[in-house]
Protein backbone atom coordinates (compact mmCIF):
# COMPACT_ATOMS: atom_id res chain seq x y z
CA UNK A 1 0.00 0.00 0.00
CA UNK A 2 2.53 2.74 0.82
CA UNK A 3 5.25 1.97 -2.13
CA UNK A 4 2.01 2.52 -4.26
CA UNK A 5 0.29 5.48 -2.32
CA UNK A 6 4.04 7.17 -2.05
CA UNK A 7 4.52 6.32 -6.20
CA UNK A 8 1.10 8.35 -6.96
CA UNK A 9 1.88 11.34 -4.88
CA UNK A 10 5.28 10.85 -6.87
CA UNK A 11 3.15 11.01 -10.27
CA UNK A 12 0.76 13.68 -8.68
CA UNK A 13 3.53 16.06 -7.89
CA UNK A 14 5.03 15.57 -11.34
CA UNK A 15 1.89 16.46 -13.06
CA UNK A 16 1.29 19.72 -11.24
CA UNK A 17 4.83 20.57 -12.29
CA UNK A 18 3.81 19.86 -15.84
CA UNK A 19 1.21 21.86 -15.69
CA UNK A 20 2.51 25.04 -13.55
CA UNK A 21 5.22 25.39 -16.06
CA UNK A 22 5.94 24.79 -19.97
CA UNK A 23 4.70 21.61 -21.05
CA UNK A 24 7.85 18.89 -20.71
CA UNK A 25 7.55 17.77 -24.16
CA UNK A 26 4.99 19.02 -26.93
CA UNK A 27 2.96 22.05 -26.20
CA UNK A 28 -0.76 21.44 -26.68
CA UNK A 29 -1.79 20.86 -30.32
CA UNK A 30 -3.68 23.78 -30.42
CA UNK A 31 -0.93 26.18 -29.43
CA UNK A 32 0.42 25.36 -33.31
CA UNK A 33 -2.85 27.59 -34.37
CA UNK A 34 -2.05 30.44 -32.28
CA UNK A 35 1.80 30.74 -32.78
CA UNK A 36 2.88 33.79 -33.37
CA UNK A 37 3.31 35.01 -37.35
CA UNK A 38 6.13 33.31 -38.79
CA UNK A 39 8.19 35.18 -41.33
CA UNK A 40 9.03 31.91 -42.91
CA UNK A 41 5.80 30.71 -43.37
CA UNK A 42 4.80 34.09 -44.96
CA UNK A 43 7.32 33.65 -47.69
CA UNK A 44 6.65 29.85 -47.84
CA UNK A 45 3.17 30.44 -48.70
CA UNK A 46 3.53 33.42 -51.07
CA UNK A 47 5.77 31.28 -53.22
CA UNK A 48 3.90 28.18 -52.32
CA UNK A 49 0.59 27.93 -52.49
CA UNK A 50 -0.03 27.25 -56.03
CA UNK A 51 3.03 25.33 -56.20
CA UNK A 52 3.60 23.21 -58.60
CA UNK A 53 7.33 23.08 -58.14
CA UNK A 54 8.31 19.75 -58.14
CA UNK A 55 10.81 18.27 -55.50
CA UNK A 56 13.17 15.31 -56.63
CA UNK A 57 14.17 12.90 -53.62
CA UNK A 58 17.95 14.65 -53.81
CA UNK A 59 16.32 17.82 -52.98
CA UNK A 60 14.08 16.41 -50.48
CA UNK A 61 17.42 14.86 -48.89
CA UNK A 62 19.24 17.88 -48.80
CA UNK A 63 16.63 19.42 -46.03
CA UNK A 64 17.13 16.87 -43.37
CA UNK A 65 18.53 19.01 -40.78
CA UNK A 66 16.95 19.86 -37.15
CA UNK A 67 17.35 23.79 -38.87
CA UNK A 68 16.01 23.01 -42.13
CA UNK A 69 13.86 20.01 -42.20
CA UNK A 70 11.83 19.10 -45.41
CA UNK A 71 9.01 15.69 -45.34
CA UNK A 72 6.84 14.43 -48.27
CA UNK A 73 3.47 13.29 -47.00
CA UNK A 74 0.76 11.90 -49.66
CA UNK A 75 3.23 13.33 -52.67
CA UNK A 76 3.44 16.93 -51.00
CA UNK A 77 6.46 18.72 -49.73
CA UNK A 78 6.12 20.50 -46.41
CA UNK A 79 8.55 22.14 -44.49
CA UNK A 80 8.39 20.95 -40.55
CA UNK A 81 11.41 22.89 -39.60
CA UNK A 82 8.68 24.97 -37.31
CA UNK A 83 6.42 22.35 -36.34
CA UNK A 84 9.22 20.23 -34.66
CA UNK A 85 8.54 21.63 -31.28
CA UNK A 86 4.82 21.72 -31.96
CA UNK A 87 4.43 18.47 -32.57
CA UNK A 88 1.95 16.40 -30.10
CA UNK A 89 4.45 13.43 -30.60
CA UNK A 90 7.81 15.08 -29.91
CA UNK A 91 9.86 16.47 -32.05
CA UNK A 92 12.35 13.65 -31.73
CA UNK A 93 10.20 11.26 -33.56
CA UNK A 94 9.43 13.78 -35.92
CA UNK A 95 13.01 14.45 -36.77
CA UNK A 96 14.12 10.95 -37.21
CA UNK A 97 10.95 9.78 -38.96
CA UNK A 98 10.33 12.56 -41.90
CA UNK A 99 13.37 14.91 -41.93
CA UNK A 100 14.67 14.82 -45.37
CA UNK A 101 12.20 11.78 -46.48
CA UNK A 102 9.07 10.52 -47.41
CA UNK A 103 7.39 10.52 -44.38
CA UNK A 104 3.70 8.84 -45.51
CA UNK A 105 4.16 5.36 -44.53
CA UNK A 106 5.05 6.16 -40.98
CA UNK A 107 2.37 9.12 -40.59
CA UNK A 108 -0.47 7.39 -42.08
CA UNK A 109 0.49 4.26 -39.62
CA UNK A 110 0.29 6.61 -36.50
CA UNK A 111 -2.26 9.05 -37.18
CA UNK A 112 -4.27 8.81 -40.77
CA UNK A 113 -7.01 11.26 -39.46
CA UNK A 114 -4.50 14.13 -39.27
CA UNK A 115 -4.85 17.00 -41.58
CA UNK A 116 -1.15 17.53 -42.70
CA UNK A 117 -2.96 19.57 -45.32
CA UNK A 118 -4.66 21.77 -43.44
CA UNK A 119 -2.03 22.24 -40.29
CA UNK A 120 1.16 23.14 -42.52
CA UNK A 121 -0.86 24.87 -45.57
CA UNK A 122 1.96 27.49 -44.73
CA UNK A 123 4.80 25.30 -44.85
CA UNK A 124 3.80 23.74 -48.89
CA UNK A 125 6.63 23.85 -50.49
CA UNK A 126 5.19 21.69 -54.10
CA UNK A 127 5.09 18.48 -55.18
CA UNK A 128 7.14 15.67 -54.63
CA UNK A 129 8.35 13.84 -58.01
CA UNK A 130 10.93 11.12 -56.44
CA UNK A 131 11.55 10.00 -59.78
CA UNK A 132 12.08 13.61 -61.35
CA UNK A 133 15.72 14.35 -60.78
CA UNK A 134 16.17 17.49 -62.40
CA UNK A 135 20.11 18.32 -61.21
CA UNK A 136 21.76 15.28 -62.97
CA UNK A 137 19.41 12.44 -61.42
CA UNK A 138 20.28 9.27 -59.90
CA UNK A 139 19.96 5.48 -61.89
CA UNK A 140 16.06 5.77 -61.37
CA UNK A 141 14.99 8.75 -62.66
CA UNK A 142 12.87 9.54 -66.00
CA UNK A 143 16.28 10.31 -68.17
CA UNK A 144 14.85 13.01 -70.42
CA UNK A 145 17.71 15.85 -71.19
CA UNK A 146 17.08 19.13 -73.04
CA UNK A 147 17.33 18.03 -76.19
CA UNK A 148 14.47 14.64 -76.37
CA UNK A 149 10.97 16.28 -77.76
CA UNK A 150 8.07 16.47 -75.07
C1 LIG B 1 4.70 16.53 -40.53
C2 LIG B 1 3.60 15.92 -40.42
C3 LIG B 1 2.95 15.57 -39.11
C4 LIG B 1 1.96 16.24 -38.49
C5 LIG B 1 1.27 17.52 -38.98
C6 LIG B 1 1.65 15.53 -37.27
C7 LIG B 1 0.69 15.89 -36.37
C8 LIG B 1 0.34 15.19 -35.26
C9 LIG B 1 -0.81 15.46 -34.43
C10 LIG B 1 -1.83 16.57 -34.68
C11 LIG B 1 -0.80 14.55 -33.44
C12 LIG B 1 -1.85 14.40 -32.35
C13 LIG B 1 -2.86 13.42 -32.91
C14 LIG B 1 -3.96 13.05 -31.99
O1 LIG B 1 -3.82 13.25 -30.78
O2 LIG B 1 -4.97 12.55 -32.49
C15 LIG B 1 0.37 13.72 -33.59
C16 LIG B 1 0.74 12.69 -32.77
C17 LIG B 1 1.77 11.83 -32.99
N1 LIG B 1 2.57 11.80 -34.11
FE1 LIG B 1 2.54 13.11 -35.62
N2 LIG B 1 2.48 14.43 -37.17
C18 LIG B 1 3.28 14.41 -38.28
C19 LIG B 1 4.21 13.47 -38.59
C20 LIG B 1 4.53 12.40 -37.82
C21 LIG B 1 5.53 11.41 -38.16
C22 LIG B 1 6.34 11.38 -39.45
C23 LIG B 1 5.58 10.54 -37.15
C24 LIG B 1 6.50 9.36 -37.14
C25 LIG B 1 6.42 8.32 -36.43
C26 LIG B 1 4.62 10.97 -36.12
C27 LIG B 1 4.38 10.37 -34.90
C28 LIG B 1 3.44 10.76 -33.98
C29 LIG B 1 3.24 10.11 -32.71
C30 LIG B 1 4.04 8.94 -32.15
C31 LIG B 1 2.19 10.78 -32.10
C32 LIG B 1 1.60 10.50 -30.73
C33 LIG B 1 0.46 9.54 -30.91
C34 LIG B 1 -0.25 9.32 -29.61
O3 LIG B 1 0.04 10.01 -28.63
O4 LIG B 1 -1.12 8.47 -29.60
N3 LIG B 1 3.99 12.10 -36.58
N4 LIG B 1 1.04 14.12 -34.73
Amino acid sequence: MLPIASTATQMGSNKTRIFARQPAKAPPPLAWLSRPRDPRATAIAAAGQQSSRRVSKRELESHGSATDAWTAIHGVVYDITAYFRFHPGGAEILFIEAAGKDSTAVFDEMHPWVNVAWLLKDYRIGLYAPESEDDGGDDDDDDRTMTSPE
